[in-house]
C-alpha cells in the first residue's frame, strides 16, 4: 500500500485550486519523466545499479504525492503551455547534454514543487526541498561516475605542445576517436592559458572526450576540467583532491615503483609511467626503459599510461613491454595525419586489450 500524503485542496480558496493542482501535477510529471530518462542511462548505459537504484528511489517517492485529487484537475488540450518548446530542447548533441537537460528539468521542477507544494501541504515543501538536494547529490555522483568509467574506457591519451594548429590537431586527433586529452603548455601566460583551456575544454567534451589540465587546479577548476595531472614536483595529491572534490580526476607522473606506490596511497585516479624512452619533450628527463613497463604492467592496479618517446614504430615494443595504455605528446601533435595515428594508436591498444582480456578468462592451462 502506497503510503499517500492527505492533501487539504479544498482548504484553498476556489479559484486557485485548478491552477495549483494543475502546476503541481505537471511538475509532478516533468520531475518523474526527467528522473526515468537519467534511471535508463545509469541502468543500460553506466551498468551502475547504485545510480540506477536511487533515480528509482526518488521517482517513486515523487510518485507518493501525485495522487489522484491532482491528476483530476489535468486539463492537456487548455494548457497554452505545451506548444512552447526551446530550439536546444529539440537537438542533444551527446549523451552529456542530454543528461544534463534532464537533470536540470528534475531539479526545477522540484523547486516548483518545494514553493507551490508549500500552499498545499506544509510538509510537501520541506518534502521536496529533501529531493531537490538528493538531485544535486546525484547529479554530482553520477558525472564523477562517468568520468571514472570514461578513464577506465581510455586507451589513448593525448598531451599537447603549443602549436599553430593546436585546435585543428585535437579535433582530428577526437575524430579520431580520442576519449582523453591534456593541455600542457609550460611557456604561455595565464591569460592565454585560460582561453585556450576553456576553448579545449569545450571541444573535447563536445566529442565526449575528458579534458585534464596540466599543473594547473586553479586553472582547472577555472574552466571546469575533468580533472589535473600533477608530477612529482607539483602540489600534493591530497591538497588538490581538497581543491578539486572528490569527482575530478587526479594523475600523477611517476618514474619508479616507488613513486607508484606512493601515488597510488595517496590516491591517484591514473599514473603516467615514464619516460619509457628518452625524449625531447621532456629532456631534462632520463629515460625509465621497458623495464619500469613490465613493473607497471605486474604491479599497478590502477589505470596506468607509458609514455615518453612512443611512437608507432617502437609501440609493439612497448605493448609487448605489457602496457596497454599510452600518452604521447609529438606522435599526435606533430603528425601529418592525426585522425590516422590515433585511429592506428587505438586499434592496436583495443587489440592487445581484447587479447589479455580474453586470455585471463581462459584456464590457467590454455593461457
Ligand atoms: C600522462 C602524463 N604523464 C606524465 C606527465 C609529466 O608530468 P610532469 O612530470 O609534471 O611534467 P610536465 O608535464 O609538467 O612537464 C604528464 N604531463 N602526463
Ligand atoms: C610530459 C612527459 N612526461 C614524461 S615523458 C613526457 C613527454 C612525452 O612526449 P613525447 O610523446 O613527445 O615523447
Ligand atoms: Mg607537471
Amino acid at each position: 500500500m502506497v503510503d499517500r500524503p492527505k492533501l487539504l485542496l479544498s482548504d484553498l480558496p476556489l479559484q486557485a485550486q485548478p491552477a495549483l493542482s494543475r502546476i503541481l501535477d505537471a511538475n509532478l510529471d516533468r520531475a518523474r519523466e526527467g528522473l526515468r530518462i537519467v534511471e535508463e542511462w545509469c541502468r543500460f548505459g553506466l551498468n551502475s545499479s547504485e545510480l540506477a537504484t536511487e533515480c528509482k528511489q526518488l521517482r517513486q517517492e515523487i510518485a507518493k504525492w501525485h495522487t489522484p485529487e491532482l491528476r483530476a484537475f489535468r486539463d492537456t488540450l487548455g494548457d497554452v503551455g505545451t506548444e512552447l518548446s526551446h530550439p536546444q530542447e529539440e537537438t542533444r548533441a551527446n549523451i552529456g547534454q542530454l543528461l544534463q537537460a534532464n537533470l536540470c528539468r528534475v531539479q526545477e521542477a522540484l523547486r516548483v514543487l518545494e514553493e507551490y507544494g508549500k500552499l498545499y501541504l506544509a510538509e510537501m515543501g520541506s518534502a521536496f526541498k529533501q529531493m531537490r538536494y538528493r538531485a544535486y547529490v546525484l547529479e554530482t555522483n553520477l558525472l564523477g561516475y562517468q568520468r571514472q568509467q570514461k578513464l577506465l574506457q581510455s586507451s589513448l591519451y593525448l598531451v599537447t605542445s603549443a602549436s599553430e594548429n593546436l585546435f585543428a590537431v585535437v579535433e582530428a586527433a577526437l575524430e579520431g576517436g580520442l576519449t582523453l586529452v591534456q593541455y600542457r603548455d609550460k611557456t604561455a601566460n595565464d591569460d592565454v592559458r585560460f582561453e585556450v583551456a576553456g576553448k579545449l575544454c569545450k571541444l573535447c567534451h563536445h566529442y565526449e572526450a575528458l579534458f585534464i589540465v596540466n599543473d594547473r587546479v586553479d586553472l582547472a577548476l577555472a574552466v571546469d576540467a575533468d580533472g589535473v595531472h600533477l608530477g612529482q614536483q607539483d602540489m600534493p595529491i591530497a591538497t588538490a583532491r581538497q581543491l578539486l572534490g572528490p569527482h575530478r580526476i587526479i594523475g600523477r607522473s611517476t618514474t619508479n615503483p616507488a613513486e607508484m606506490q606512493r601515488a597510488i596511497a595517496e590516491g591517484a585516479d591514473y599514473i603516467g609511467v615514464g619516460p619509457v624512452f628518452a625524449t625531447p619533450t621532456k629532456a631534462e628527463k632520463a629515460a625509465t626503459g621497458l623495464e619500469y613497463v613490465r613493473y607497471a604492467a605486474q604491479n599497478a592496479n590502477l589505470p596506468w599510461f607509458a609514455i615518453g618517446g612512443i611512437d608507432p614504430s617502437n609501440l609493439n615494443d612497448v605493448l609487448s613491454a605489457g602496457a596497454d595504455r599510452i600518452a604521447v605528446v609529438r606522435a599526435i601533435m606533430q603528425a601529418e595525419q592525426p585522425t590516422l595515428v590515433t585511429q592506428y594508436f587505438i586499434s592496436q591498444l583495443t587489440r592487445v586489450q581484447t587479447l589479455r582480456n580474453y586470455r585471463s578468462h581462459l584456464p590457467q592451462s590454455h593461457a
